[in-house]
């Protein structure tokens, strides 16, 4: 599902911000990516989602050349890989419905499709009670949970989450690593970057580690006891 070959990112003014990066997941694998920070965590993310392209190496999604992409495809490509941030960056001025609903208006699908879908993402998070609702009248952990909502709301093979759980108290934290572990079950790949060693400890998943841009350790998953 993703392949990193030899990826080396430089930010002008900054340096190299990943060094020769090589890893791999396969489709249905759920893994931690951590490091300190500025390690390259979220560079890491952002390549994937296209966000950034890099300076040297090869990145391949669901077996496609991220560099061999034509602008024509690079929608659809967003669309397949679902992207969920720590300050989950969600429309104020638009209620909870309207910002599950925006990739699927974005993909071009008519007003009863996008509301039907929009609905069962919502569901699938809990919050369909919510749906009129605007996000500041949210609390933290419901707003993080529209963004996963919308993260999944066209169906995307490929989940990427950047400290989910960073403004979180551990309950919630629990609560949004069950939703993922659900998501994982019915075939998601998932690449969480967090720097929540305590969560990381308790989960039995893979786990990659940056530090100074590179891959410094791979740990695999532990067994469930
Ligand atoms: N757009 C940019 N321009 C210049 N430098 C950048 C840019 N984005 C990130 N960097 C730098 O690249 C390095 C890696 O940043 P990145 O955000 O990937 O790290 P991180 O591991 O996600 O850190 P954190 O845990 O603090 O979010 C840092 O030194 C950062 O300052």
């Amino acid at each position: 599902m993703i392949r990193f070959e030899h990826v080396t990112k430089r930010y002008p003014a900054r340096g190299d911000a990943l060094r020769d990066v090589n890893f791999a997941l396969v489709p249905g694998e759920m893994a931690f990516l951590t490091g300190h920070s500025g390690a390259g965590k979220s560079t890491v993310l952002k390549l994937i989602g296209l966000l950034e392209r890099p300076t040297r190496g090869q990145i391949r999604v669901a077996g496609r050349d991220l560099a061999r992409l034509s602008t024509r495809r690079i929608p659809y490509h967003r669309r397949e890989v679902g992207m969920i941030f720590q300050d989950h960056r969600l429309l104020v001025d638009r209620t909870v419905l309207d910002n599950v609903s925006l990739p699927l208006v974005a993909a071009g699908l008519g007003p009863g499709e996008v509301a039907r879908r929009a609905r069962a993402a919502l569901k699938q998070v809990g919050l369909l009670r919510h749906e009129a609702a605007c996000p500041m009248a949210l609390s933290t952990g419901e707003q993080q949970r529209v963004g996963i909502a919308r993260a999944i709301v066209a169906r995307p093979p490929l989940l990427l989450a950047d400290e989910p759980t960073g403004n979180l108290d551990p309950d919630l934290s629990w609560e949004i690593m069950d939703l993922f572990a659900r998501f994982n079950q019915v075939g998601v790949t998932l690449l969480i970057a967090t720097h929540d060693i305590a969560l990381i400890r308790s989960l039995p998943y893979r786990t990659l580690t940056l530090s100074e841009g590179r891959l410094v350790g791979d740990a695999a998953p532990r067994r469930r006891r």
